[in-house]
């Protein structure tokens, strides 16, 4: 499990370190790893043209460091000082004392215009907002450069708590991140700022409790489930599918593609589309009786494709087996029925989904999706799971929210959210919590999509195709 923690915890964890180690300890392991990740992107420090931008806080203190291992490597190093009368004093001697070079904001142009490699040292973990008046010019100069650019712990102008951007940030090649991962690492579109990551140990000891956690093969060949010697189709469960409509047939296909694949034993199918979803899939069990007639069900997927069948939601909401509502579902499900149930209930809107359930405007929920997720899951006392570029999945009660690592932007294309609640929908049956089934269907879903895409667009359908080889991806580790 991949975790990350927050702003107050990691200052908290750093306090309690510093008591214990000389001054200035942790800047310099920090540091090192910092100037270690410049050289292997630099490939060849010595001769090459190094840029700092520093600010005045300790990142800039962390730049001035690393800035003056390379130094001492051959590299010309020369330090952009943001607030010069501020700039941390010993970094800023280690420099010059390896023969780096500071100077004042004016000549940043043209040094970052001719550089190999940019530090972006200007704000870390103390940065609020987007990036100042006096900074904002660097972010331009450093986008137009050819200099590969590496941010220190963050990417100066996102938040480091929640992966929002509010105005100007440096946009980096890779990001070397201090003692743990910071939930904006992880979360777009901060983490789109980030390029890939790369995190330096400097022995901080978190609580047990991250702010994020993000499973990865290992955490979901665990949730996985596998039929026993001993299991029948009634064992390992029944998903019942209340979805699609005469006028969108194709999302109940498709939502029972991702059911047949997520290991429950039987697929039953409840509404108007029947016949199309029998004539893809003949194993699924059809009826056109409403779900309270359907037979032994130990899961319900309902919404997609819908239309505004605000009965059957309603009969499904009053099940007490777990529900997943999705798509037409969310508009139509009473709040205060949701709020009622007492068996876990998972729903999964996109963005505009989300949006409307919140009252706010879509990009609100874009640009703040942890904050949106939580919202959502203690409105409703449901575990909820967000998708999009970053999805995320928050439990009713509170607690760490989960953030899908497998994801693809092949996989915005219509009806893959239908496959999606399929597979999530078999996962609950199969008796994952609603946590659980959100996080390793969104894992499962995302790896299929970047198989079946493997660099060119396709359709739903070939999403759902490829998930029995994510899941064979990830049991075989
Ligand atoms: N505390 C520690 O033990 C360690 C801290 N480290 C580094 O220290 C950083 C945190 O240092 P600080 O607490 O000094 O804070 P920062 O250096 O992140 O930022 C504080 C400074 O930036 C300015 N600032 C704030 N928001 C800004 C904005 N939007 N645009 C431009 N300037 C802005 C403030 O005026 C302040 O002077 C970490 O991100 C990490 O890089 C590392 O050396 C590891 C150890
Ligand atoms: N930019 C993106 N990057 C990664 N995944 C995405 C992106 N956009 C959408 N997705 C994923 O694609 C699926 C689309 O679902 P949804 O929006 O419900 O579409 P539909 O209703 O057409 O099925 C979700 O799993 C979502 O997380
Ligand atoms: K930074």
């Amino acid at each position: 499990m991949r975790t990350a923690y927050g702003v107050e915890t990691v200052r908290a964890a750093e306090r309690e370190l510093m008591a214990r180690l000389p001054e200035g300890a942790l800047m310099q392991r920090a540091a090192a790893g910092l100037a270690a990740a410049c050289a292997d992107l630099l490939g060849r420090v010595y001769g090459s043209r190094v840029v700092l931008l520093v600010g005045s806080g300790d990142n800039g203190g962390d730049a001035l460091y690393a800035g003056a291992r390379l130094a001492r490597r051959g590299a010309g190093v020369s330090a952009v000082l943001l607030a010069p009368e501020r700039a941390h004093a010993g970094g800023l001697a280690a420099l010059r004392r390896a023969g780096g070079r500071a100077v004042g904001a004016e000549a940043a142009g043209e040094l970052i215009e001719r550089a190999d490699l940019v530090l972006d040292g200007i704000v870390g973990i103390g940065g609020k907002g987007g990036l100042r008046p006096e900074a904002e010019p660097l972010a331009g100069a450093v986008a137009r450069a050819r200099a590969a650019v590496v941010a220190v712990d963050l990417p100066s102008g996102v938040d480091a708590d929640t992966g929002e951007v509010r105005g100007t940030a440096i946009r980096a090649d890779l990001t070397v991140t201090f003692g743990t991962h910071k939930p904006g690492l992880l979360i777009d579109p901060a983490r789109e700022y980030a390029g890939s990551v790369r995190l330096v140990g400097i022995g901080l000891e978190l609580p047990a409790e991250p702010e994020l956690e993000a499973l990865q093969h290992a955490d979901v060949a665990r949730l996985l489930p596998v039929p026993a010697a001993e299991s029948d189709k009634y064992r390992r469960g029944v998903v019942g599918i209340a979805a699609g409509s005469a006028r969108y047939p194709g999302a109940a296909v498709l939502a029972v593609a991702g059911a047949l694949r997520g290991g429950a034993g039987a697929v039953r199918y409840v509404g108007p589309a029947g016949q199309a979803v029998i004539a893809r899939f003949p194993e699924t069990l059809v009826s056109d009786r409403g779900p309270e007639h359907a037979g032994r069900v130990q899961a319900w997927v309902v919404g997609p494709g819908a239309g505004d069948d605000a009965a059957t939601v309603a009969e499904v909401l009053a099940a007490d087996v777990p529900v997943l509502i999705d798509a037409d579902g969310l508009r139509l499900a009473e709040p205060s029925a949701v709020r009622a149930r007492r068996a876990p209930t998972l729903m999964t809107p996109h963005a505009g989904e989300a949006a409307a359930l919140l009252g706010v405007e879509r990009n609100e929920v874009e640009n703040g999706r942890l904050s949106a997720v939580r919202e959502l899951a203690a409105r409703y006392g449901a575990a909820v799971l967000l998708k999009g570029s970053t999805t995320l999945v928050a439990d009713a009660g509170g607690g760490p929210v989960r953030v899908n690592p497998t994801g693809t932007s092949w996989l915005a294309t219509a009806g893959s959210g239908d496959v999606l609640s399929g597979l999530a929908g078999s996962l609950l049956a199969a008796g994952l919590s609603a946590v659980d089934a959100g996080s390793a269907a969104a894992y499962l879903h995302g790896l299929a999509g970047r198989f079946a895409a493997d660099g060119a667009p396709v359709g739903a359908h070939d999403v759902a195709e490829r998930i029995a080889a994510a899941w064979r991806d990830v049991v075989r580790g």
